[in-house]
């Protein structure tokens, strides 16, 4: 059965490339294109059955309460999301009138970023220091980025998870924060560079050796597999799924 597709920021760098990319699945119809000022409402949205959300932090949350409102499945790639913003939509998902329904939120679709990330948190608890560069467009509304922000998150939890105590580190005055923002202990470093598309390293350390993982998606297109993968996957789910990662087998 064709899959009836929405794209919410369809103007939008990643939200314009999704709709080419739907237009060029198979078994998919691109029914609706809603940017900012357009409802979010059955006659908008034109009987879609899927939303993809890539608009920008500030909105996508109220968005998917819409969306879910509006009885849609949902796939967002919008970053900015919480603990506290994902159990909102945990409980909206438990409500009555969301029976069945499904969200599957990631920060990243690319599959060499998913890769990197699953790589990071598998080293992690091996090295003693690791921190993270990402490396983006000057566009960039928000720093670090999301994926920079859930990469830190599973290297902290692997060594927490491995026992490991903070990351050596000496500093003592850092007045204009040198040292980064720091997710969960583990530093983060965001740079904004005019020809950057997204890029990522991941540097673990231990004396004498270094090892270092690094993804770079040079065009918009590397996010498209990942995306058209979770709007046909999410029909077959329920409940909120977060990462790509969920929907592919990495182990082996
Ligand atoms: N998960 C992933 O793989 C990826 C995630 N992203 C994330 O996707 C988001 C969008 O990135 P870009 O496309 O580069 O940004 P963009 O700024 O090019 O596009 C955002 C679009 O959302 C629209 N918008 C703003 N408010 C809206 C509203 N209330 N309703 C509907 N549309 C609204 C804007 O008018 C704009 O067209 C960012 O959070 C970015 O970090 C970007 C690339 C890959
Ligand atoms: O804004 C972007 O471009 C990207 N945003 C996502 C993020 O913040 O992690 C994914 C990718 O890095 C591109």
């Amino acid at each position: 059965m064709t899959i009836r597709v929405a794209v919410i920021g369809a103007a939008g760098r990643m939200g314009s490339t999704v709709c080419g990319a739907v237009e060029q699945a198979e078994g998919m119809e691109l029914v609706a294109r809603l940017d900012a000022g357009d409802e979010i409402s059955p006659a908008t949205l034109a009987s879609a059955r899927v939303a993809v959300d890539f608009t920008v932090p500030d909105v996508t949350e109220a968005n998917v309460h819409a969306l879910l409102d509006a009885g849609l499945d949902v796939v967002v790639g919008t970053t900015g999301w919480d603990e506290e913003a994902y159990d909102r939509v945990r409980e909206h998902l438990a409500r009555p009138q969301a029976e069945g329904r499904s969200v599957l939120i990631a920060p990243n679709f690319a599959l060499s970023a998913v890769l990197a990330m699953s790589l990071a948190a598998k080293a992690a608890r091996y090295f003693e220091s690791a921190e993270v560069i990402e490396l983006h467009h000057p566009a960039k509304v928000d720093a670090p980025s999301g994926t920079a922000v859930a990469t830190a998150r599973r290297i902290a939890a692997a060594r927490a998870e491995a026992g490991l105590g903070p990351v050596p580190d000496a500093t003592e005055s850092d007045p204009d924060g040198a040292r980064g923002a720091v997710v969960d202990g583990v530093h983060v470093h965001a740079v904004r560079l005019r020809g950057l598309t997204a890029h990522e390293e991941i540097v673990l350390g231990n004396p004498g050796e270094q090892l270092t993982i690094r993804t770079d998606c040079f065009d918009r297109s590397s996010f498209m597999p990942g995306v058209i993968l979770a709007v046909r996957e999410v029909g077959g789910r329920t409940g909120l799924t977060i990462g790509l990662d969920q929907l592919i087998d990495l182990a082996g």
